[in-house]
């Protein structure tokens, strides 16, 4: 049931993208200064979507949280001179180094492993892509932490500052400028997600992987945001719900990651439920996860943990599984479940039957029903 598809050299990045969860009702996308409507009240907050160009070379046109590539400048040592003299080595203010679990990271260590630990130059990079991509600035005044309130909301943006661009080095002078650090106590430890090999088959990226930190911050109010419009064409604010039912009626499409992510923030009735989710399970850690691709007959089926079918993950960075089988066939056979479903870009379910692990929650199973399709 297994074989390499065109194994190609695949070309790892190290990545780091931002769940933007929102409460409160003021303006959205800077394209429609009218005001939104509240969040559903089901759900009580809304997360930022952005859409990528259809000229980008990895998932071009899809609908995902901002973020990007580890930048050398995102570890650089010169944020220790503006981190200093009120947070520093080892863990700036960030508590105890939460385990990571799960499938070991393919990206080999880098030479000069920076003066920063790793968390530290993910939040930057998940920050400063933020801002680069939709102009939403997440800093904090320097100086001592307020105590008490970790991982408080970052200060509202006054407003959308114009993005710098293309060099990552102009981030660290902006915020020197500002007299400001990266709010990286405002982003919660959330998931980490290998690309599986089979979407490098697929042409979705030319043969770039990443493995990517997805932390997640929780804001007040959604602030106003400027989309660069070069790399990122536009942007929503979406509930889970709301984002569901755009993915299904085919006006937006969500990469399998979004879409579990998604799904999984659905749990949550209310902004601060899910803000003191994120507090509690602080130092837990997250597991990297590597989906294992089965092709079937008539779709794809991405494996996760805990899925019967789960095998050693290691020995599939680089082939998937296959069977002749349908998905209604490889569906009938089993009962231990965490897979997602993909009968076509618009049309995917989620089957989980097994727990969380680490004190996170999983998504509840969702099958999309016929009327949406
Ligand atoms: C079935 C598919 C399943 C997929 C499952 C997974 O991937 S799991 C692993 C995580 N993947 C996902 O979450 C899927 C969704 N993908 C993402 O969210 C994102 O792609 C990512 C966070 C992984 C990585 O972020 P980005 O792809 O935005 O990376 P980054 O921002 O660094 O650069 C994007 C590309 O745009 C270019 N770029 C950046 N700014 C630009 C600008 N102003 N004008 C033109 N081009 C620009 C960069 O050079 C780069 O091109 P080059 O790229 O040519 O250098
Ligand atoms: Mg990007």
């Amino acid at each position: 049931m297994s074989g390499p598809l065109r194994p190609g050299p695949s070309s790892w990045r190290r990545a780091a993208s931002l769940i933007l969860a929102a409460g409160g009702t003021r303006p959205g996308a800077a394209a429609s200064s009218l005001p939104l409507p509240p969040p559903p009240p089901a759900e009580g907050f809304r997360l930022l979507l952005l859409q990528r160009s259809a000229k980008q070379g990895f998932m071009p046109n899809a609908h995902v949280f901002p973020g990007g590539a580890l930048d050398a400048a995102d570890r650089s040592a010169d944020w220790l001179r503006l981190f200093a003299p009120y947070q520093g080595p080892p863990r700036f203010g960030l508590g105890p180094e939460p385990p990571r679990c799960g499938t070991p990271s393919p990206v080999p260590p880098d030479g000069d492993a920076g003066a920063l630990p790793d968390d530290v130059a993910l939040r930057i990079c998940a920050i400063r892509e933020t801002f680069e991509e939709a102009g939403v600035l997440l800093l904090r005044p320097r100086g001592p932490r307020p105590a008490g309130v970790p991982g408080e909301p970052a200060p509202e943006p006054g407003r959308a500052l114009e993005p710098v661009r293309r060099d990552a080095r102009d981030f660290l002078r902006l915020c020197a400028h500002l007299d400001c650090t990266p709010d990286i106590w405002a982003l919660h430890d959330w998931s980490v997600w290998l690309t599986p090999f089979f979407s490098h088959g697929h042409g979705y990226n030319r043969g770039r992987r990443f493995d990517t930190a997805f932390y997640l911050c929780c804001l007040r109010e959604p602030p106003l945001v400027c989309p660069d419009s070069a790399e990122v064409v536009g942007s929503q604010w979406s509930s889970p719900s709301e984002a569901t039912r755009s993915l299904i009626s085919k006006e937006i499409w969500l990469p399998p990651p979004q879409f579990y992510e998604i799904r999984r923030l659905e749990n949550f009735a209310s902004l601060s439920d899910l803000h003191i989710f994120c507090l509690d399970r602080a130092s837990e850690g997250v597991e990297r996860w590597l989906p294992i691709t089965l092709l079937t007959a008539d779709g794809v089926v991405q494996l996760l943990p805990g899925d019967e079918l789960y095998l050693k993950d290691s020995d599939f960075l680089e082939k998937v599984l296959s069977t002749e089988k349908s998905i209604e066939e490889v569906m009938r056979e089993g009962k231990k479940f965490h897979r997602i479903v993909i009968h076509s870009r618009h049309h995917c379910s989620l089957h989980v039957t097994v727990q969380p692990q680490y004190k996170h929650i999983y998504p509840k199973t969702y099958v999309a029903s016929k009327s949406h399709l």
